[in-house]
């Protein structure tokens, strides 16, 4: 097998990563590739991201915007391009990938996953998995239909969206304009399709961390994670599991992420009622709910895909307990926020804090996460949200 070579950054032998998408996970990722030596240039909508402010260089650009992210390829060079977020022009991707652009893990998994509507039917209709019960929808007619045909209660999502935006649960007649209405507003790449799916009464979520490698596909203990508004509150790690389910899981998580190719790490988000487990999604990345293993293992999700995309052995993974993250969510509007009462915050054993410096909050935003080992889940939990809880932030 190849040996990858790595060069110096900012020389000609740089080995240069490309970022899409500078949030607080590409951050982490930044900070696990410039450990290796890698040359890495942050890009995103706006300035000051997180990421770009670890990263070489960075560049402001909209990524939904095919020429300008050709015109930033084009100009960087890079021997990887890393998409950090769903909403890319992803046909640009595929068109690069055909000129010999190496995309992290695929083109193909990109452009899968930015719309619900293309993971979805790889998952249900070609690879068979169990999912809940969907339709998509174009019109407020069609819409409508579909909600008839599915029935109540239905979670409605725009095809093109991530973190909970514009995603409802219709649980009644007096639900359904709302849902669509906030379907077309919250979408992040604006009006349009929406998925309407049974709601799935299940017993748990988890995201199982699937990393493809050099040497095969390898799993992390499987994430639990509460959701509010279909955006992650609290994750742990290990989620208790059956060993039936886990076998199922892994199964799964494997049948996708060989679907979608390439190498990197996938947060694969499925559902468990009893033994069965139901495919929801899966991020071609890190996910957010990972974040808990920048406490828990040795290697976190950051630095299996910085190893992983850059051809680098993951011969073991180990995992160190009842671990868990609590998101710092904050709500309200400045461009100067300060974070005190840190000394509280951190004042527990087994604890840490990632505050993600972003420039400003604008409504709701996550700025920050709580991270905690401890003796049982709950504990560890508990003791995440005391970190995050603690944290006095002011706008
Ligand atoms: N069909 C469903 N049945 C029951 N709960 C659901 C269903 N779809 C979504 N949810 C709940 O909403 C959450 C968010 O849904 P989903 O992951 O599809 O949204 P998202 O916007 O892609 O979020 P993210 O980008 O954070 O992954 C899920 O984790 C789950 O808790
Ligand atoms: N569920 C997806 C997710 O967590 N994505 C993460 O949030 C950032 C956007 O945050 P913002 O909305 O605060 O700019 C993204 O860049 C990514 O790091
Ligand atoms: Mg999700």
């Amino acid at each position: 097998m190849t040996q990858p070579t790595l060069g110096t950054p900012l020389s000609p032998t740089a080995t240069r990563v490309l970022l899409l998408g500078s949030g607080e996970l590409g951050k982490e990722v930044v900070i696990a590739l410039q450990r290796l030596g890698c040359e890495v240039i942050a890009v995103d909508r706006y300035a000051n991201a997180p990421a770009m402010q670890v990263a070489h260089r960075s560049h402001v650009i909209s990524m939904l915007d095919g020429a300008a992210l050709r015109a930033v390829i084009a100009q960087e060079k890079p021997h990887l391009v890393v998409p950090e977020i769903e909403a890319i022009a992803t046909d640009t991707l595929v068109e690069l990938e055909q000129e010999g652009l190496h995309v992290v893990p695929t083109a193909r998994a990109a452009k899968l996953t930015m719309n619900r509507e293309g993971i979805r039917r790889l998952a249900a209709e070609e690879l068979g998995l169990a999912t809940s019960p969907y339709r998509f929808a174009e019109t407020e007619q069609e819409y409508r239909d579909a909600v008839a045909a599915i029935g109540l209660p239905c979670v409605v999502k725009p095809v093109m969206s991530s973190s909970g935006k514009g995603q409802s649960t219709v649980k009644s007649d007096a639900d359904i304009q709302h849902a669509w209405d906030y379907a077309q507003s919250g979408g992040r790449a604006g009006k349009g399709r929406v998925i309407v799916e049974g709601f799935v009464d299940f017993d748990y979520e988890i995201t199982l961390l699937t990393v493809r490698h050099r040497d095969g596909t390898s799993y992390c203990a499987p994430i639990g994670h509460r959701q509010e508004k279909g955006d992650y509150r609290e994750s742990w790690q290990p989620q208790p599991m059956s060993d039936k389910a886990l076998a199922e899981a892994e199964r799964i998580a494997g049948a996708v992420t060989e679907a979608l190719g390439g190498q990197g790490i996938f947060g694969v988000e499925l559902f468990v009622k009893g033994d069965a487990v139901y495919f929801s999604e899966v991020s071609p990345r890190p996910h957010d709910t990972g974040m808990v293993t920048l406490i828990s293992q040795n290697l976190s999700e950051f630095e299996l895909h910085a190893r992983a995309i850059l051809g680098l052995p993951i011969p073991a993974i180990r995992q160190y307990g009842p671990s868990a993250s609590a998101v710092l969510l904050v709500e309200g509007d400045s461009g100067q926020m300060t974070y005190g009462n840190l000394a509280a915050a951190l004042a527990e054993p087994d604890t840490d804090l990632r505050l993600f410096g972003k420039p400003e909050v604008r409504g709701e935003r996550r700025l920050g996460v709580g991270l905690a080992r401890d003796e049982s889940i709950q504990a560890a939990i508990d003791k995440a949200l005391r970190v995050a809880g603690a944290i006095d932030v002011t706008l």
